[in-house]
């Protein structure tokens, strides 16, 4: 059984949660509550400045030239393409560039994007890459999902954010990423395994909470705007 599918496995408990997160259906059937997206983008930006460093750290680990030019493409577009969506969105939902660039991050958004940073900096490439998967692979997922509901991906706020993660371009770096850990995992102790497991599904787990921290609105109590 390759490494991903004992992951896949695995993972199944904490994805049903996320299809059914109120967050996630409510981009799908357009009832989200606008400031709640308006949240979650800032925190993600936030959340993206720090995983693109998880590319640079990956190209710094690389053990071949193929997969270093792979990373430091995708830090070019993260921080280029995946990030100008979310400037576009800024600008429609008012969010000015000082107050992207101020904002804070929220408990759950600073524990992921610092849990994820000390895995890469101090782990292998395999932990490395255990990390940042459960990003792409539940962000693909979740974008194939909802695009299939009739007029989602068209929808004037949500639809730009599901076409972009449904999209055959998503999907391929979800399948290299996945590729790429059960090459790295092949031959490893079942020590080793375990430790790659344990971080995605850390990661698979933090997922679930961010989209439950934007739902929410989380942030620290002594900061926390009551509802
Ligand atoms: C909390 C959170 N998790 C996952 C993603 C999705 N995502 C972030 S970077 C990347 C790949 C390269 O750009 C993908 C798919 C997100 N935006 N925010």
């Amino acid at each position: 059984m390759k490494f991903s599918a004992r992951l896949y496995e695995k993972l199944q408990p904490i994805w049903r949660k996320n299809h059914t997160h109120p967050f996630v259906t409510g981009m799908g059937d357009g009832t989200l509550d606008r400031e709640k997206f308006r949240f979650y983008m800032v925190q993600d930006y936030l959340y993206l400045i720090d995983y693109a460093k998880l590319f640079a750290i990956g190209a710094v680990k690389s053990e071949d030239t193929k997969t270093m030019g792979k990373f430091a493409a995708l830090l070019d577009s993260t921080l280029n393409e995946e990030m100008s969506l979310h400037r576009q969105y800024a600008k429609r939902f008012d969010i000015s560039e000082e107050e992207l660039e101020q904002a804070e991050p929220s408990p759950i958004t600073l524990a992921y994007t610092h849990y994820m940073l000390h895995s890469a900096q101090n782990g292998t490439l395999a932990e490395l890459v255990a990390a940042l998967l459960p990003c792409m692979w539940s962000y693909w997922e979740i974008g194939k999902e909802l695009s299939q509901i009739p007029g989602a991906a068209e929808h004037e706020f949500y639809g730009e954010w599901i076409s972009m993660y449904s999209s055959e371009e998503f999907g391929e770096l979800a399948t290299w990423c996945i590729e790429l850990l059960d090459d790295l995992a092949e031959g490893k102790s079942s020590k080793e395994l375990k430790r790659l497991e344990e971080i995605f599904l850390n990661t698979t787990r933090y997922e679930y909470m961010f989209w439950d921290m934007a739902y929410h609105e989380t942030m620290w109590p002594d900061e926390q705007v009551d509802e």
